[in-house]
């Protein structure tokens, strides 16, 4: 508690924002203002630059809208892929200015520290579905620490992870896909000179964020499923005068329908936030049996938690040795030096 006390007091200093599904929200009795702006239309923050935020009145690509953000929402981080009401000029003509007077709790984070020693979790982007963990099979050769990052930050932020496995011309898929089997996490192969069938059935209607290392491919594939992207990536950046490439995430529409965010600026995940039981949650079989161990283990097992109770869930034959192994894996990226 005493932890979360002090990043709260603390969050007035981040540039980025802050990460925090609120649940509770929902519940919430309704405030007082809230009647006040029943005529607020729904939307969604496709891009943000500087105090503005881009919104798709009801989602739609072609009702794009700028806002600022209301006083009444105080400091509140709203990022690209939020559900937000606006209310005010929500025409889009040039030179207009919404304004946003709510955030809608969230149904995913995708969150990261800067590095492994920074406490301070920032959110990339908010209510994606899946996070499509962009990796090339060969050049650059695949880093399965950052692959073992992101499914860390996908278990722990309430998105569904899929690999996508670049460049399938130069290196076959089968030893990474075996390595990652008993994490059942879906995969999508593609390469350049073939079409982009499975990807595309793989984002229709979802809203997807996209990470990836520079150099395995990514942009190609956005601009494979996503016509003219390079173009709007360089629209929306401009949303903030004078800036012409831009860093943080931005929401793509795609012609069939779905959203695909793109996360430029993100080619690290540092996980200081995250927890050991946060990771073990993700893992049903061994989620009960984490409650056995001894307080602050860290369910590495051997010399570091030798008292670890993940390791009779497998003695006992009620799951299999390399799921915990996988885990023990996940585990270890989350400590592990940065890659
Ligand atoms: N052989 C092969 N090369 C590919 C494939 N896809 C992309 N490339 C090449 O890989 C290089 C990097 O591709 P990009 O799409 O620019 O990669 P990126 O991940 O967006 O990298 P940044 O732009 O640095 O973020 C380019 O030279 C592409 O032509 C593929 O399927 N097979
Ligand atoms: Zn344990």
């Amino acid at each position: 508690m005493a932890r979360r006390d002090r990043r709260q007091s603390d969050w007035r200093s981040l540039d980025e924002s802050d990460v925090r599904i609120r649940p509770g929200r929902g519940s919430r009795p309704r405030s007082k203002r809230r009647p006040a702006h029943a005529d607020a239309v729904p939307a969604m923050v496709v891009a943000v630059d500087r105090g503005r935020w881009r919104c798709a009145v009801n989602s739609d690509p072609d009702r794009i809208v700028t806002a600022m953000r209301a006083r009444e929402l105080g400091r509140t981080p709203i990022v690209v892929g939020d559900r937000v009401g606006l209310v005010g000029d929500v025409s889009g003509k040039p030179d207009t200015l919404a304004r946003m007077v709510r955030v809608e709790p969230r149904t995913s984070v995708l969150r990261r520290t800067a590095d492994d020693t920074d406490p301070y979790e920032r959110m990339v982007v908010a209510n994606a579905e899946q996070l499509l963990i962009v990796t090339s099979l060969a050049d650059p050769e695949p880093r399965t620490g950052f692959l073992d990052r992101c499914l860390v930050a996908c278990y722990t932020g309430g998105l569904d992870p899929v690999l996508c496995l670049t460049k399938a011309d130069l290196a076959s898929p089968d030893p990474l896909l075996d390595s990652y089997a008993d994490l059942r996490v879906p995969a999508v192969v593609t390469r350049h000179d073939e079409d982009s069938t499975a990807l595309r059935e793989t984002l229709r209607d979802r809203v997807s964020a996209l990470v990836g290392h520079s150099g395995v491919g990514k942009s190609t594939l956005v601009n494979r499923v996503v016509p003219g992207a390079d173009l709007a990536i360089g629209e929306v950046s401009a949303v903030g005068k004078g800036r012409h490439t831009s860093v943080s995430a931005v929401a793509l529409p795609l012609p069939d329908g779905g959203w695909v965010i793109d996360t430029p600026g993100v080619r690290s995940f540092g996980l200081a936030h995250v927890t050991p039981d946060e990771v073990v949650a993700a893992f049903p079989e061994f989620a009960e049996a984490a409650e056995e161990c001894p307080p602050h283990c860290g369910h590495l097992g051997g010399d570091e938690d030798p008292d670890c109770a993940l390791d009779d869930v497998v003695a006992s034959g009620a799951a299999r040795a390399s799921r915990l192994a996988s885990l023990r894996r996940l585990l270890i990226s989350r400590t592990g030096a940065e890659v």
